[in-house]
């Protein structure tokens, strides 16, 4: 932690000279900086890396925030309480055109547009009288880090950040200098719809060339943070070909280090805090040559539901220092709620990666990963909750990306919906998926990890009838991975999808084992697995050319 400021404040003092203290203030070279930015330096007032408490007190004074009996700060983000895909927009520019994907994921936006939006989101923070800035690194490997600056207009979004990205020591922010990539946040300020290209209020987009990223009309924190691992999704692979990875990290007590790919809601954070494995991070890493590093400092878990005996590590980590997101709470104990999906299912808590007592910082493991685990939530109910899958089915499924979107996490999504999100993180991508899914499929075969497919979702059932296959489940099969269980286990093969599911696993009853004997109603089972299965190769169609037939011929047979 930054040094303090040396002279005692009495109550409701404010600090006479701020940019004395090496954590708040600024030094005349980095004002410049804002300055020439287009800040009205004489205006607003800029407050660089403030102490949490200080973000704290802004964020309960100007943004209606409360403190939650464990400490923790609540806040709202207002309309949008889930990311807006359909919003995001990548600028085409002469430096990375050749490389991004584009298309429905990755929409142009051209340069004039991004500056008209640019220069919007600062002239609204500059009508503001607080500006908050924080200055962080994404990327725990020294050799690969970035220098993230976050600029924004609201306490919480600062705040979040903090807890988000890689904490600076004093020594390290006095260095800061020139941010590799930086983040204008006018948050509730919306787009402009008559500006050309604009087609709701809402604006999230990236400019590679200015390094910029600008956020108008949604204060969604969660927008920040992805930003940042859509942006380490171009860089990690062009400028220094590591692969980067919507997943999750942990590693056992033997060294071994297991990866969890899954798309938002499926349960990267929830199985990576896990009491017998050290947690190196619960959502966006890299794999180098050297291993594997995470991208952030914090986590961002899910919170509906949120139990303190079913997960034990994320509950406690709410406590002060922590943002309860959307969470509504009891006004006299001030206990937040878990269970009150009001605002939104999409209930988030980020904490700093500390806070999970079992966390292996620095957030890296000098290892090739021994496990790599697809998660997949399936709402039809019709996957095995585990199977083994050869390295032609991991690259299959891990193109297909097969899982469902959880409520909320998406605007608009109201109910696990089924979809084809390859790479298990489309949002997030942004070159073409087989250069990430190549990447990974060399990196497997030459450390010779093996790849499980997990079903997190329903069992018994599709969604509305079946439910969710029980957390202490799911939690026994990923020990059973670890263990060495299942590398000894005999499989046997399921019809139409060719999957290797283990006959028997200690603890787990054989009819959960085994979908066809979990639904009652056989026929059902049946058609609903072809139809799952003609889904799949519809989607698959539009990668037939861009893999081997031996890769095609992996995915269901019908
Ligand atoms: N079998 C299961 N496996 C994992 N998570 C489950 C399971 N059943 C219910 N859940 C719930 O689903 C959610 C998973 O969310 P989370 O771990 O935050 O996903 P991600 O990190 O991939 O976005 C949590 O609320 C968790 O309690
Ligand atoms: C934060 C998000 O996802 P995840 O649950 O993967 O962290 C998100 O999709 O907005
Ligand atoms: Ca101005
Ligand atoms: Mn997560």
């Amino acid at each position: 932690m930054p040094a303090r400021a040396a002279t005692p404040l009495r109550h409701g003092e404010e600090p006479t000279d701020p940019s004395s203290q090496p954590t708040y203030g600024l030094l005349g070279k980095d004002l410049a900086m804002f300055s020439e930015a287009g800040f009205d330096m004489d205006k607003i007032h800029l407050k660089r890396n403030a102490p949490v408490a200080q973000l704290y007190e802004d964020a309960i004074k100007y943004e209606g925030a409360v403190i939650a009996a464990s400490g923790a700060l609540i806040n709202f983000s207002g309309k949008k309480t889930g990311r807006s895909p359909k919003d995001k927009r990548i600028v085409y520019e002469e430096t990375s055109k050749d490389d991004v994907w584009w298309g429905a994921i990755n929409i142009q936006m051209d340069e004039h547009t991004f500056e008209i939006n640019r220069e919007r989101a600062i002239d609204y923070l500059n009508t503001r009288d607080n500006v908050y800035v924080f200055d962080g690194f994404a990327g725990w490997d020294p050799k690969y880090r970035i220098k993230v600056r976050v600029i924004a207009s609201r306490a919480y979004h600062a705040l979040f950040m903090h807890n988000m990205l890689i904490r600076p020591t004093a020594k390290e922010l006095e260095e800061f200098g020139t941010p590799d990539f930086t983040i204008y946040n006018a948050g509730q300020f919306p787009a402009n719809r008559f500006t050309a290209g604009m087609t709701s209020q809402t604006s999230v987009e990236v400019n590679f060339k200015r390094r910029e990223m600008v956020i108008l009309g949604t204060e969604y924190a969660g927008e920040m943070k992805k930003g940042i691992f859509s942006v380490m999704h171009y860089l990690q692979p062009v400028k220094f070909g590591n692969l980067s990875l919507h997943s999750s990290a942990n590693q056992g007590p033997d060294g071994d280090v297991s990866l969890f790919f899954g798309l938002s809601g499926t349960g990267k954070t929830t199985l990576s805090a896990d009491p017998r494995r050290s947690l190196i991070g619960d959502d966006e890493h890299v794999w180098s040559d050297n291993g594997v590093f995470n991208i952030e400092g914090g986590c961002y878990a899910k919170c509906v539901g949120l139990d303190a005996e079913k997960e034990p590590a994320i509950f406690n980590a709410v406590r002060f220092g922590s943002i309860l997101e959307n969470v509504t709470y009891d006004y006299a104990t001030r206990e937040p709620n878990y269970e009150d999906t009001g605002i939104t299912e999409n209930t988030r808590c980020a904490y700093p990666i500390e806070y999970i007592d079992n966390a292996k910082i620095p957030c890296m493991a000098n290892e090739q990963p021994k496990n790599v685990i697809y998660l997949t939530c399936d709402a039809f109910g019709v996957l095995p909750p585990v199977s083994l899958l050869d390295s032609n089915q991991a690259q299959y499924w891990f193109l297909s990306g097969y899982t469902s979107k959880t409520p909320g996490t998406e605007d608009g999504i109201a109910e696990p919906t089924p979809t084809f999100s390859t790479c298990f993180g489309a949002p997030f991508i942004i070159l073409h998926p087989s250069r990430y899914a190549s990447m990974l499929a060399k990196k497997m075969e030459a450390a010779g990890t093996r790849c499980w497919l997990i079903n997190t979702g329903w069992v018994g059932g599709a969604f509305g009838t079946g439910k969710r296959c029980p957390l202490k489940y799911t939690r026994a099969i990923v020990d059973a991975v670890h263990s060495g269980e299942l590398s000894n286990a005999q499989f046997k093969e399921t019809p139409v999808f060719g999957l290797k599911v283990p006959t028997k696993i200690e603890g787990i009853p054989d009819d959960v084992l085994n979908p066809e004997a979990a639904w009652s109603d056989k026929k059902a089972y049946q058609q609903t697995l072809e139809k799952l299965a003609g889904m799949f190769n519809k989607a698959f169609e539009r990668y037939a050319t861009e893999c081997s037939p031996e890769v095609v011929a992996a995915g269901p047979k019908l």
